[in-house]
């Protein structure tokens, strides 16, 4: 479809006498050219480039060298922009030098009846005023689509089914569109006069259907603010500032190394450990053991974990240990799972080593909501924690206790220094199933740690919503929260710290969970709203990974300076044939220059073109050469063609020495 005129001169240059491309000589020699192509333009065997076999029937001459001067050539019928100048004539018309920028081509006899094109003037478009333009009712639409009809929707054309699914059309669609292209029908040529057009057009819709327009960045929602097109920055494209920053610190975090550490440089299969306390001030408050945790990263899968270290503890009896096996089978979005444990000798003691997911950046909500009270040089007052925000911590927690008591295990240790806050109002319950091997306790004491799960929880909610961690459960501070909180709030707070087997409210986790079931719907739908807007952020993304595959083909292709024999006996690979295209693409893309001769630095033209190019788009596009010698019109399609033809044979070469 493509083809291919020098450029500025009515007359036309001969083929003999341009630069590029290589092999144009030979189709000068009237090399038979195969491939007639869709709208009746042919790809020649020699040099792949495309001219149009239309243009060139009409012509008495037969032979392409003939026709060279009168065909290619800005004048060509077929390639005259029908920009009309003030006298309704597009005679005058050329090429401009920076032709690469130009608006994109438009068949002359869009005149009939299309709006304006951008380049047409404040005087001559008048004559495109609407009042001119006679309403199109296309001769032969009736009977075709009577007929459509007729014979039941099974017959009205899907407007997916010719798309390929790789970014064009299909090898029938294509078939389907040459044979409607042998009827010399242009689609945008709404000439009522021309019956046979308009009937074959409309008899064959789905020959001029776009793809789906999957390649344009879908504004998939949900939309906070009301942006109108030209309040958009070139962050809208892509994943949320904040968000992105956020991904990357923890990115960060996660591949941070201590290269100079006293710490062993391996603990079984895991190496490049990084300390995650934040004070080597240990306290044998939650395990009766001072504890360690580092990161860590695992030898067998390049994963970051973390290692929670029990310092000088020996395992009297394997059955404590093998008690893990239970937690390892608990999956629960609101606790830190338990991977593994293993014991080791590597810190030169006979340490527990406890293996978890690991959280990059997160806090204890000792350390995210009591930072004040336990580091008293921080002056700031601590702010009381939104009643929404506890609820959403009671769900949380509530949640992960179900899992566990649901599997016949408690918790047994939920304080602030064990429940780390992940993400905003995130917080997972952590340190499971440690207290289970180093104060192993009687089966007949589950039924009581349970309920004494319920009520740790209380005592946790009760200091986050007086902001005091060692707030004391009693009447004066629930009269304290009732003032503070909600009475609804206040009762559930009096249910946990009163959990017991006689308590209607909070006798067992179930019972107390179908108390709150109005807070965990509103907590439900919450995530909901977050799963919508991290979908959203990701469809923003979705788009960049396609591009960055597209650039890396056409880095691989461009400018290769070695394999200057691929596929040609002469001249440079990746300058010839229809490699030549992708180079003047490239510039079209990225090396455009405006009228001042300044470079146009236009991220939305780079993501429009890339993105085009991606689905095969059938939009034509001028291409120039630097010389401005040669001027190329081709379509995305054959572009996209080119590249894959280009990048098979690359990676199809044989190695070199
Ligand atoms: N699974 C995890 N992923 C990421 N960071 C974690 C994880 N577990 C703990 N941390 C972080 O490690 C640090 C220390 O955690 P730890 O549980 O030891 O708290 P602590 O306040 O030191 O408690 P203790 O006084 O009992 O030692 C905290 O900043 C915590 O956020």
């Amino acid at each position: 479809m493509a083809t291919t005129y020098t450029q500025g001169s009515s007359e036309g240059r001969s083929w003999a006498s341009s630069p590029r491309p290589k092999g144009r000589a030979d189709h000068a020699r009237n090399i038979p050219c195969r491939n007639i192509q869709i709208y009746g333009y042919c790809k020649h065997e020699k040099d792949g480039c495309m001219y149009n076999h239309d243009a060139m029937k009409t012509a008495a001459a037969p032979s392409h060298a003939e026709n060279l001067k009168k065909r290619f050539n800005v004048e060509s019928p077929s390639f005259t922009p029908s920009l009309p100048d003030g006298n309704g004539s597009s005679k005058t018309n050329t090429i401009s030098p920076k032709a690469a920028s130009a608006a994109p081509f438009t068949p002359k006899t869009a005149k009939a009846g299309l709006a304006p094109p951008a380049a047409v003037t404040r005087s001559n478009s008048a004559e495109w005023s609407n009042s001119e333009i006679p309403e199109f009712v296309p001769q032969g639409y009736q009977q075709a689509h009577q007929h459509q009809l007729s014979e039941g929707s099974s017959s009205l054309q899907d407007p997916f089914a010719s798309y390929d699914g790789t970014g064009g059309y299909s090898e029938s669609d294509a078939a389907a569109a040459a044979a409607a292209a042998a009827a010399s029908i242009n689609p945008y040529a709404q000439d009522a006069t021309n019956s046979a057009a308009a009937a074959a057009f409309f008899q064959q819709p789905s020959a001029f259907s776009q793809p789906l327009q999957y390649h344009l960045y879908a504004p998939v929602g949900p939309h906070r603010e009301n942006l109108l097109a030209y309040q958009r920055s070139a962050h809208d494209f892509f994943i949320a500032e904040n968000l992105r920053q956020e991904f990357q610190r923890k990115a960060e975090a996660s591949l941070q190394v201590l290269p100079n550490s006293n710490l062993p440089a391996n603990i079984e299969y895991f190496h490049s450990l990084v300390p995650l306390d934040t004070s080597n001030q240990k306290n044998t408050n939650s395990f009766g053991y001072n504890s360690w945790v580092y990161k860590a990263t695992s030898g067998k899968d390049g994963n970051v974990y973390v290692l929670r270290r029990i310092e000088n503890f020996r395992v009297t009896n394997d059955k404590d240990i093998g008690s893990v096996k239970a937690w390892k089978r608990i999956a629960n979005a609101s606790m830190v799972t338990i991977l593994d444990c293993f014991t080791t000798r590597a810190f030169g003691d006979s340490s527990l080593v406890f293996v978890t997911d690991y959280h990059p950046l997160s806090k204890t909500i000792a350390e995210q909501h009591f930072s004040s009270f336990y580091n008293p040089r921080q002056r700031a007052p601590q702010l009381l924690v939104p009643e929404q925000s506890l609820w959403g911590y009671l769900v949380q927690l509530t949640s992960a206790l179900k899992v566990i008591h649901g599997n016949g295990l408690a918790a047994r240790l939920i304080s602030p220094t064990k429940v780390i806050v992940t993400n905003k109002n995130r917080i997972r319950l952590n340190c499971c199933g440690i207290l289970d091997v180093v104060q192993p306790a009687q089966a007949s004491t589950l039924a009581a740690q349970q309920l004494e799960d319920i009520r740790q929880i209380g005592r946790l909610m009760l200091a986050l919503a007086t902001n005091n961690p060692n707030a004391v459960s009693n009447a004066k501070t629930l009269e304290v929260i009732g003032r503070t909180y909600s009475e609804r709030f206040r009762s559930i707070m009096a249910a946990l710290m009163d959990a017991s087997p006689v308590n209607p409210v909070s006798k067992d986790i179930n019972t107390f969970m179908s108390n709150i079931a109005d807070q965990v719907f509103n907590v439900f739908d919450t995530a909901l709203h977050y799963e919508d807007a991290i979908t959203s952020e990701l469809y923003r993304e979705l788009e960049s990974s396609r591009l960055v595959r597209l650039m890396v083909k056409l880095g691989f292709i461009n400018e290769r300076p070695e394999f200057s024999d691929i596929g040609q006996s002469t001249g440079q690979w990746s300058e010839t044939g229809e490699r030549y295209y992708l180079k003047l693409f490239r510039d079209y893309v990225f090396h455009q220059v405006n009228a001042e001769g300044r470079p146009v630095v236009d991220l939305g033209h780079v993501l429009t073109s890339l993105n085009k190019l991606d689905a095969g788009s059938d939009e034509k596009i001028v291409l120039t050469s630097r010389d401005e010698q040669n001027v190329f019109v081709v379509t995305y399609k054959e572009i996209k063609r080119s590249v894959e033809t280009a990048f098979q044979e690359l990676s199809k070469t044989p190695r070199r020495l």
